[in-house]
């Protein structure tokens, strides 16, 4: 490998890390085990593959994973891997829903690098292994799959919100966009709903950190879409603090209207 890749490389080593990622969670998911117990041992497999392979194929650069411990030495590298070996890990371990096991669940690879002030996200892969999709942070259209949202009934706009805690503004955001709330497990799946265009905003805040919002950040990006903190300004990254607490990702042309939903509700 070489000691530069570009950055083709990069986005291609994401795409096939969180494949490959995807595809041992869907082996493990089919071995018995259920719940927490399922969610913990994925979780483990995961970022014990995401580790070895990162190691293996880019061993200058750090890792922040959800899954390993963080002693800071990334924050004077110039090229940190941000992993979440798997996003929506209780939808991951939830093989008993309404319609089975649940799809709403996501493996995120991004890599920050310093080469601007701030540092900016270089390259990023979210897999979503239950449908079989892996999204790259590339300006390509992007397939329809059979979404996670479900066929839209009509053309109001959707915002999509966690399933388990969303945030006070939601109702607000749907309301001033004329559109309807739509709850679904995991920041990559719901972010990638925007990007196949079957949501409209994914809109978030009471609490994230790095790892779940930056590669689907990072894809979302490069789709052209519209992508803060829930007061405009930008997310960023490699912090010494991960945590980062809500966001935006949405149509750009509905970002005012989002901003403004948000601002009416929120204090500052
Ligand atoms: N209030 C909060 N505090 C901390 N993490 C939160 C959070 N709300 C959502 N998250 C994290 O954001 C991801 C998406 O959540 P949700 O499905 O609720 O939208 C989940 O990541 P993990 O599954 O990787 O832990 C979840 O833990
Ligand atoms: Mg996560």
């Amino acid at each position: 490998m070489s000691d530069n890749p570009t950055s083709s490389d990069d986005r291609r080593l994401a795409a096939d890390l969180a494949t490959r990622a995807g595809a041992l969670l869907l082996e493990v998911r089919a071995g018995g085990l259920r719940g927490r117990e399922l969610g913990d041992v994925g979780d483990r497999r995961s970022d014990d593959f995401l580790q070895a392979e990162l190691a293996a194929a880019r061993p200058n650069d750090a890792v922040l994973s959800e899954e390993s411990a963080d002693d800071l030495s990334r924050l004077a590298a110039a090229r940190v891997w941000i992993v979440d070996p798997v996003d929506g890990t209780r939808e991951y371990g939830t093989l008993d829903g309404p319609d089975g096991a649940r799809t709403d669940w996501a493996v995120h690879v991004a890599l920050w690098g310093s080469d601007d002030a701030s540092g900016r996200l270089l390259a990023g892969a979210v897999a979503l292994p239950a449908l079989g999709v892996t999204y790259v942070d590339d300006d390509a259209p992007v397939k329809p799959v059979v979404g996670l949202a479900g066929a839209r009934a009509d053309d109001r706009p959707r915002v999509v919100v966690s399933g388990s805690r969303p945030p006070t503004f939601s109702q607000a955001v749907a309301d001033a966009l004329d559109g309807v709330v739509v709850q679904m497990g995991s920041a990559g799946a719901k972010a990638m709903a925007v990007v196949r265009g079957e949501a409209d905003a994914y809109v978030h805040a009471g609490g994230q950190y790095e790892w779940d919002s930056a590669a689907p950040v990072a894809v979302a990006q490069a789709k052209g879409l519209w992508c803060s903190r829930i007061d405009g300004s930008p997310l960023v990254y490699n912090q010494s603090d991960t945590y980062l607490p809500d966001l935006i990702i949405c149509r750009p042309e509905l970002a005012e209207a989002v901003l403004a939903a948000i601002a009416s509700v929120v204090p500052r």
